[in-house]
């Protein structure tokens, strides 16, 4: 279980904010584009350090853990994954190397779970497409078995086929005892996927909202607004 107290920082300005991200659950983080979602996963990450409060893995500290200990146990999807030179086979050995835990074998499995050939495992990381790379890096990150997942808009370059299959893996984890946090912007997604949802509105984060009818509702109102068309010019 991963924990946050009194959590703060100012540029963005975040907080003073809870969270409690319960093992075998999925929880959303939802917000309007630019309100700190991001921001807020990587402090849970522990890449970047609040100005106040802290980050609690276990019950202990964030930055009492060796930092490969930490990421080992932690496991952050960026909205844009970013691979370093070099093909996914041989990533997947730089972190095994680290005891990141990930085998070829769970990793071709994982990538078949998210709608990817294996044979992507001998392809330049780099060179995958943003869809592509999304699901690489979210096989990659799964096949470690991390005890939370922090996932930013984890099907935000998806078709609907591929987004459904990325839910079903998310599921799977979280059934098997993963504390998940979700950032979404989509309304229905958060009813189908999440079992509570947090919310920024301004620098405060309000939740955990458990109904998932109200879910629905709260996230309608971050959706940017498309001025209407016509007025003098229209027509
Ligand atoms: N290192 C930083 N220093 C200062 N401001 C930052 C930093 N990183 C991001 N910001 C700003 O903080 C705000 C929140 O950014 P963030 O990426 O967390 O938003 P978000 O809620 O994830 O948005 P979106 O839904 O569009 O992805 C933005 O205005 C961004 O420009």
């Amino acid at each position: 279980m991963l924990t946050a107290r009194s959590l703060e920082l100012s540029e963005p300005a975040l907080g003073p904010l809870d969270l409690d991200l319960p093992a075998g659950s999925v929880t959303l983080l939802a917000g309007p584009s630019g309100s700190g979602k991001s921001c807020l996963l990587r402090l849970l990450a522990d890449l970047d350090r609040p100005e106040h409060g802290r980050v609690e893995l276990e019950g202990r500290p964030a930055e009492s853990y060796p930092a490969p200990a930490y990421r080992r146990a932690v496991g952050y999807l960026p909205a844009t994954p970013a691979f370093g030179p070099g093909t996914l086979r041989h990533l997947t050995g730089q972190l095994e190397r680290f005891g990141k835990g990930s085998q070829v074998a769970d990793l071709e499995n994982a990538l078949k779970a998210v709608g990817l050939d294996p044979g992507l495992l001998d392809r330049q990381a780099a060179a995958l497409s943003t869809g592509e790379s999304l699901r690489a890096a979210l096989a990659l990150l799964v096949s470690g078995n991390p005890r939370i997942l922090l996932l930013d808009e984890p099907t935000g370059a998806l078709d609907p086929g591929a987004t459904a299959l990325v839910e079903s893996v998310i599921r799977e984890r979280a059934d098997a005892g993963t504390a998940v946090l979700w950032v979404t912007h989509d309304p229905e997604q958060a009813e189908r996927a999440g079992e509570a949802l947090y919310h920024l509105e301004g620098a405060a984060l309000k939740g955990p909202e458990r109904d998932r009818a109200r879910f629905g509702p709260i996230m309608q109102r971050f959706q940017t607004a498309v001025p209407e068309r016509g007025g003098a010019h229209g027509g």
